[in-house]
């Protein structure tokens, strides 16, 4: 297993060419937040943009269009629930960020397997959130996943509806047998959150700590995996997640300093900074 540190960052976070516009960084397609939940998909869109994604579309409740743009009004629109439109978005994307605040309704499941239905493997599919706990319940999706080999960011309690694994029985043998069946890369987000690649791989984190526990916290680190991945666009993308999994915290950690607890909106506000500090020197 290998602990993670901060020379992941500048390893991953490069200078730009000169010789790039907004479809260099990569087209981003987040899907989620339903009217109780529209904070998870702005949290996870926002987080995409300030990291760094050229183009970012939302698709979500049309309850959630106001705040979307007020907000961050880099990102597009669409209503979720309108399916031509959602297959549309879905075959223009390279990175598809499905779940934060979607919810486990009819409408919910209905949207997920439109998105398994169209989604292509040279795309890259993260699943977070109620999209997690959906899959969960719905095994006839099982085929259409693993073909896609999507990274999955569980919570411990997401992680045992996934797995059938209790959160007191996780452990690194019995998290990896059941990861490798889903062919999937899974972020294991907990105190120390760990990653298991699809390589076989484990990749872990010394930092971060409880001013990260709000609500949100979760839907910006999925919003920071895609951003990374959307421009950074390594063929070993397993270091892309691990530099993302590692900025979230590490960005938490220096606010940490001077707040008792870490808002996930700090965090987006802080990205921006973060990055540019950690830009390999060579590349400056
Ligand atoms: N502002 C918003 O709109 C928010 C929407 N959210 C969305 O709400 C939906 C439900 O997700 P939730 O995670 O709230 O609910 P879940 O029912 O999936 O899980 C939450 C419960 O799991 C338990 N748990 C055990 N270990 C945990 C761990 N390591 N980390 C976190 N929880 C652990 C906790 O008791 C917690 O109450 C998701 O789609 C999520 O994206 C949440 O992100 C909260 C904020
Ligand atoms: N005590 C803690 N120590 C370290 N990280 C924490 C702690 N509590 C929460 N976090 C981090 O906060 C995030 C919570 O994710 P999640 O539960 O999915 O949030 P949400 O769904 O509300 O957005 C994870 O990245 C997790 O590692
Ligand atoms: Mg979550």
């Amino acid at each position: 297993m290998h602990v993670l540190n901060k020379n992941i960052l500048s390893q991953i976070i490069t200078a730009r060419p000169a010789e790039s516009h907004k479809g260099s960084y990569g087209r981003v397609l987040t899907v989620g937040g339903n009217t109780q939940f529209g904070g998870a998909i702005i949290m996870a869109t926002s987080a995409i943009i300030h990291s760094g994604a050229g183009l970012s579309t939302c698709a979500t409740s049309l309850d959630n269009l106001t705040a979307l743009h007020t907000i961050v009004p880099e990102a597009m629109f669409i209503p979720f629930d309108s399916e031509y439109k959602l297959i549309d978005a879905i075959s223009s994307a390279d990175i598809i960020l499905v779940g934060p605040g979607l919810g486990v309704d009819e409408n919910a499941i209905r949207i997920l397997q439109t998105i398994l239905q169209h989604a292509i493997p040279q795309q890259q599919l993260i699943i977070d959130g109620s999209a997690i706990t959906i899959i969960a319940d719905h095994h006839e999706f099982f085929p259409l996943l693993k073909k896609l080999h999507p990274i999955f960011t569980p919570h411990q309690m997401e992680w045992q509806r996934l797995s059938g694994l209790k959160i007191s029985e996780q452990d690194d043998i019995k998290n990896t047998l059941y990861q490798q069946q889903l062919q999937a890369t899974v972020v294991l987000k907990k105190n120390h959150t760990t990653i298991y690649h699809r390589d076989g791989s484990i990749s872990q984190l010394a930092i971060g700590g409880p001013y990260m526990a709000t609500g949100g916290m979760g839907d910006t680190l999925a919003g920071i995996i895609a951003g990374f991945l959307a421009q950074f666009k390594l063929k070993n993308y397993e270091y892309v997640v691990d530099a993302a999994v590692y900025a979230h915290s590490a960005i938490a950690d220096e606010i940490s300093k001077e707040k008792y607890v870490v808002l996930p909106t700090d965090i987006i506000a802080d990205i921006q900074v973060f990055m540019k500090r950690w830009v390999a020197p060579h590349n400056k």
